[in-house]
């Protein structure tokens, strides 16, 4: 066997490990312990130094190296000093069947380091989702880790990093596996038009992106692209709801307006013309003041402009009052079939993004609630919103002090309805616990913030209160899976979206040049 450690003390969820002289376990290692019948996964969240000798004599050893250059050394220095590991049991696996550990190792039992051999039981391919590779410390193994789509993604994602850690690597990567198979719809707001690849590979290039790739873009789309503008008429007051800050009087205006002049109501709010107001009674419900300050904002956050003759026209082509009057729900058919649909909202502000995925998010979330009323919700996909700088939509403070959003009410019910987010943030510490924990499946990369980790670890799938270290270390690409539907924590090296394509491209799973038309 080949031998790392030893099992030397301490007790469960916190074992003492004697490291062999000449190995180097890593925070993050995952060992493993023969027993009659199983085998059990340790992990590693603690390192430290372990020496026969007292402190005092080891400082004055080292005295006499640093400052005299002497040659004194310790006699069988490998027996005296070693590296202590502190380990954790992850997962005992019994005849192909994983459980919770609940015992010990055999105290004194000697412990080898994990092989693909010991994680055969994890499921591959179906309707699945490659995330990445099983990882001990930095060594990634060939064990390749894939999840169940539809429960994951019905469930909600969370995923937590710091910036640079590789957040959009794994959505890419996550996004390229869903384009496999048409059980998971997905919505992705792409605040930086990275998803589709118009420079350099993206997921154009994937060989089902015909069928299962919809683009949305307002820039001069590619051939089988399309534009994106959406009608004024589709949007409702309650699209604005916990997006931006609306006085009563300026939400209660809305109401009105839309009362009075249904699909008209946003462009008859925009263009009327406050020093033309009547004193009418209808009028005194609303105040001049108000509708100015409403215009104003409406228009900035809009882009529109009202130009002679009071004609309102869209300054960058996105909110339209002619044009895109079924791209909402032409983008609901889209993800009703299974499709990933990337909307490129690049150029729009952080405000108008969230208004024009709320206009689908809701009409998603109503068509999915009335599927479920008539019975037919079991043979639809489930549709997930990847939406990033998750806080923006259902953050505490947006949540506290404007009415809730929804964002917020698809994190807690739309799994009833199949419908789930794929929050992307770097600020977890900003979401309610309640929501959080909501979030079924974490996937963790690296964060330097104690707060952030804290956050994550305290809502959690699985125990990670030991893991605060392991996650502080996570370098590109590493990461951590949490969720009720892994058997432990997972950890995991998630690949470089480009070798994903270069792979699919050998194996003929994706043409090598040109992004592929789509429709
Ligand atoms: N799985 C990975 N393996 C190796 N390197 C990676 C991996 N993922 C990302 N990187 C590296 O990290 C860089 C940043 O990745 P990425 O843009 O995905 O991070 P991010 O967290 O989305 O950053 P930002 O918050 O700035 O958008 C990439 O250019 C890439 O070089």
């Amino acid at each position: 066997m080949d031998v790392v450690g030893q099992v030397v003390g301490g007790g469960f969820g916190d074992i003492l490990i004697r490291q062999k002289s000449g190995r180097r376990l890593e925070v993050g290692s995952l060992l493993v312990s023969e027993e009659d019948d199983s085998i059990l996964i340790l992990e590693v969240f603690g390192l430290e130094y372990g020496s026969q000798i007292q402190d005092g004599m080891r400082q004055m050893v080292s005295g006499v190296q640093l400052e005299r250059e002497g040659d004194m050394r310790f006699y069988e220095g490998e027996f005296v000093h070693y590296v202590l590991a502190r380990v954790k049991p992850l997962a005992r696996i019994s005849g192909g069947k994983v459980s919770i550990p609940k015992s010990l190792p055999t105290f004194f039992g000697r412990l080898r380091p994990i092989s693909a051999g010991d994680l055969e039981f994890m499921k591959k391919g179906g309707d699945r989702i490659f995330v990445g590779r099983i990882r001990s410390g930095s060594e990634v193994l060939e064990t390749e880790v894939w999840l169940p789509a539809e429960d994951v993604f019905s469930h909600h994602i969370l995923i937590p990093a710091t910036t640079g850690r590789g957040k959009s690597n794994l959505v890419k990567t996550i996004l390229w596996h869903s384009l496999c198979s048409n059980r998971v719809g997905i919505l992705v707001l792409d605040a930086h038009d990275e998803y589709y690849g118009r420079r350099g590979d993206g997921l154009s290039v994937h060989q089902r992106a015909g069928e299962n790739l919809v683009y949305y873009t307002p820039d001069r789309p590619p051939p089988g692209a399309h534009s994106l503008s959406i009608n004024l008429a589709s949007i409702l007051p309650e699209h604005f709801e916990g997006i931006t800050d609306l006085s009563d009087a300026q939400s209660q205006a809305l109401r009105v307006f839309h009362g009075r002049f249904k699909e008209e109501w946003l462009t008859r709010i925009l263009t009327e013309d406050p020093a033309k107001r009547s004193e009418g009674a209808r009028d005194k419900e609303i105040k001049t003041g108000t509708l100015v300050a409403l215009q104003r904002k409406l228009k900035l956050m809009l882009d529109l402009e009202i130009v002679e003759g009071r004609q309102l026209v869209s300054r960058n082509g996105f909110f339209d009052v002619t044009k895109g009057a079924t791209t909402a729900r032409d983008i609901i058919g889209h993800i009703e079939q299974g499709k990933v649909v990337v909307m490129d909202t690049s150029r729009l502000g952080s405000e108008a993004e969230l208004v024009a995925g709320n206009v689908i998010a809701a009409g998603l979330l109503d068509r999915y609630k009335q599927y479920k009323a008539s019975g037919q919700l079991d043979r639809m996909p489930v549709a997930s919103i990847v939406i990033e700088e998750a806080p923006r939509v259902i953050g505490e403070d947006v949540l506290s002090s404007k009415n809730s959003n929804v964002y917020a009410t698809i994190a807690r019910e739309g799994r009833k309805f199949k419908v789930g987010l794929v929050a992307v943030t770097q600020l977890s510490s900003a979401i309610p616990r309640a929501i959080l924990a909501n979030m079924n499946t974490k996937i963790i990369l690296g964060n330097e913030m104690k707060q952030e980790r804290e956050a994550v670890i305290a809502s959690a799938s699985q125990d990670l209160s030991d893991d605060d270290r392991n996650i502080a270390s996570l370098d590109k690409g590493e990461a951590i899976i949490t969720s009720i539907f892994v058997p432990f924590a997972m950890p995991i090296k998630i690949p470089l979206f480009d070798e994903i394509v270069k792979g699919a491209s050998r194996a003929g799973d994706a043409p090598a040049k040109k992004p592929r038309v789509f429709g």
